[in-house]
């Protein structure tokens, strides 16, 4: 009987390297060659130290930055061959959300979410505020649609943001950074979010954060990154494994603490029942 294939991934960047210009005029590599493969329906964190190249690195996907060399693949096209108009088109698998939210001030949470719909022309204006008015629900927001972005928290900018990522029905939702301007509870509720999306429509999510309890609540998989470069990448609720970087190591801890702790509240759990039901 023949072996079933492994699916190809859904997003393959294939030896890209990018380098920006200095003031002084000298090449400063971002991101030296690089391949790296990430399976649909995946949560794919990026860590590192600052300027590890991170961001660079999730721009590459969307061809925000258009890699010096290597080519770059997302549900089976390769981006990096496309030409201006069909490069627009295909972006519209894409999605992505920023650290500062990027929302439009003077327009309504309607027309920031109805954005991305209303630029390619290709859709009713019943169809878009359906869509619309899904896509807020979805982030449980439904009832801000009429307010403005100067009227919500951090937290709700953030999930307007997502809806309005979401709209077009990417396939892949990019995320740089997306809680760092967030509260600690805030940043808890986003995450929860972000996981019951990628469960509820499968959108393969890839992340950057500097933020380790981000990449043990949220990332299935995680790569690090040094000096522009992939210097370890696992599994984050894979087997215990001798991790080559501190990073790599800190994650492990924070995996195992929090298994640690749902362990003692599974234990503690029945106790505390008896308790209630003998008070
Ligand atoms: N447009 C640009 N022009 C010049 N240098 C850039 C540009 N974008 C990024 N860099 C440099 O490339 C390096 C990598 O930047 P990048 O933003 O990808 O790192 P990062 O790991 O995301 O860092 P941080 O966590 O601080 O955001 C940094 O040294 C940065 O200064």
């Amino acid at each position: 009987m023949s072996q079933p294939t492994a699916a190809p991934p859904l997003i393959r960047l294939e030896g890209v390297r990018k380098s920006f210009r200095l003031p002084n005029g000298e090449a400063f590599d971002a991101v030296r060659r690089t391949t790296l493969e990430v399976s649909e329906g995946d949560v794919f964190g990026l860590v590192g130290q600052s300027g590890a190249g991170k961001s660079t690195l999730l721009r590459l996907i969307n061809l925000l930055e258009r890699p010096d060399a290597g080519r770059v693949f997302v549900a089976g096209r390769e981006l990096t061959a496309l030409s201006r108009t069909e490069l627009r088109a295909a972006r519209q698998q894409i999605g992505m959300i920023f650290q500062q939210f990027n929302l439009v001030q003077n327009a309504t949470v309607f027309d920031n979410v109805a954005f991305p719909l209303r630029i390619h022309g290709r859709h009713g204006r019943a169809e878009i505020d359906a869509r619309v008015r899904e896509c807020l629900d979805l982030v449980g927001l439904s009832e801000k649609v009429d307010s403005y972005p100067a009227q919500l928290s951090g937290g709700q900018k953030q999930r307007v943001a997502i809806a309005r990522a979401l709209a077009p029905r990417p396939q892949v939702l990019l995320c740089d950074e997306p809680t760092s301007a967030l509260d600690s509870e805030t940043t808890r509720a986003l995450l929860q979010q972000l996981r019951e999306i990628n469960q509820k429509i499968g959108v393969t999510i890839v992340i950057v954060t500097h933020e380790l309890p981000v990449v043990q609540a949220l990332c299935r998989h995680v790569a690090i990154l040094e000096k522009g470069q992939v210097v370890e990448q696992f599994a984050v609720d894979g087997p215990v494994a001798s991790r080559k970087t501190v990073l790599g190591q800190e994650i492990d801890a924070l995996v195992r603490q929090r298994s640690r702790e749902t362990h003692q509240q599974q234990a503690a759990a029945p106790v505390q029942l008896r308790g209630v039901a003998h008070a």
